[in-house]
């Protein structure tokens, strides 16, 4: 096969950030997808349907036409179920996304227990409105390694057994945990996976030294985990879809004594997955997973238009530089053999 035609994809997970560093990745991901699921940790978080209205549009000029963000609320302690109802009737918010509070880049305004949550969670599920969540526990007695799987265990599972109606994506996922939590669990709950989480296990954090741009949270597992969530990904459920987690920090915010976690995936995001998929022989379940599962868990109609993808050397650069941002891409320096042909 020389090439391969699907239905245009969607980036269920995405960090597009703000102002410059706004401008400098938005044409990555509308060059690669109809549309995204922003995520709302900004600082300060976007907590107001004002603010997701206003960053809706500054998303809009910077990725040009023919792409649509959709906008999530950012969960805080004190989250306001009239605020989330309204936003989401007015067509503002598609979901809104619980940090647990300092699990992550810019969390600290995130929720602190869980049943602070309850009165929201009640209107979301009345409402149909998913929750995305981040799933680690913070508890510094636990593993930095395990606190996904406890996560599932002292949160997740009482949550999704508490709201049976919840619609509920797990992000991100990391291990074999949660790759068969979300395969057995309840109608209604999903996960997105990254094309990092499918292809690097932890030792990429140590490869010959210390690897800051392999460092993303949930931090990369050990290989069985890879494993797991890689299967999970081939395998064609519907319960599991694309979304990158495509976190940009510049240059010198990776590369520093505490650097900051994230990577960097959105410029070949698509033909970095479709590599995935060959190797496991499943190039035909390529398009479940990056075109059809999410709009489909979300209640979205199915975009019409479709993309090319062409077998050929794309040459991944070292650096990628624009609006005065310096970032270093997943597979920087490396060659991928497929190659998303211009629209
Ligand atoms: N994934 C990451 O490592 N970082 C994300 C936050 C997140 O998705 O948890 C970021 O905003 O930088
Ligand atoms: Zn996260
Ligand atoms: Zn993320």
């Amino acid at each position: 096969m020389q090439t391969l035609t699907i239905r245009r994809p969607d980036d269920w997970h995405v960090h597009l950030r703000d102002g410059d560093m706004l401008r400098a990745v938005a044409p990555f991901t509308a060059r690669q997808f109809e549309r995204a699921i922003v995520m709302p940790n900004l600082s300060p978080p976007v907590t107001t349907v004002a603010a997701a209205s206003a960053y809706r549009e500054r998303i809009i000029d910077a990725a040009g036409p023919g792409f649509t963000p959709l906008m999530t609320c950012y969960l805080t302690d004190e989250a306001d179920p009239d605020e989330l109802a309204r936003g989401h009737g007015e067509g503002v918010w598609v979901a809104a996304k619980l940090y647990p509070a300092n699990a992550t880049t810019n969390s600290a305004h995130g929720v602190t227990d869980i049943r602070k949550l309850w009165p929201a969670l009640e209107r979301m599920q009345a409402i149909g409105m998913p929750l995305l969540v981040h799933g680690e526990v913070t508890d510094a007695q636990v593993d930095v390694f395990d606190r996904e799987a406890v996560f599932i265990e002292r949160t997740l599972a009482p949550l999704v057994r508490d709201f049976p109606a919840l619609k509920v994506v797990l992000e991100h996922i990391t291990t074999r945990q949660a790759a068969e939590f979300v395969r057995d669990a309840r109608e209604g709950v999903g996960a997105t996976i990254t094309p990092q989480h499918v292809q690097l296990n932890r030792n990429a954090l140590f490869a010959g030294g210390l690897r800051p741009h392999a460092y993303c949270l949930p931090v990369l597992k050990r290989e069985e985990h890879r494993l797991a969530v890689r299967a999970a990904a081939v395998s064609g459920s519907p319960r599991f879809f694309l979304g990158t987690d495509s976190a940009p920090h510049v240059i010198g915010r990776k590369e520093q004594d505490c650097g900051c976690a994230g990577i960097f995936n959105a410029p070949y995001a698509l033909e970095s997955y479709a590599a995935v998929f060959e190797a496991e022989g499943a190039l035909d379940r390529l398009e479940g997973f990056a075109s059809e599962h999410g709009p489909r868990f979300y209640g979205l109609p199915l975009n019409a238009a479709q993309v090319t993808l062409e077998r050929g050397e794309t040459e991944v650069l070292p650096l990628i530089e624009a609006e005065g941002q310096a970032l270093v891409p997943f597979h920087a320096g490396e060659r991928l053999g497929w190659r998303l042909r211009a629209a």
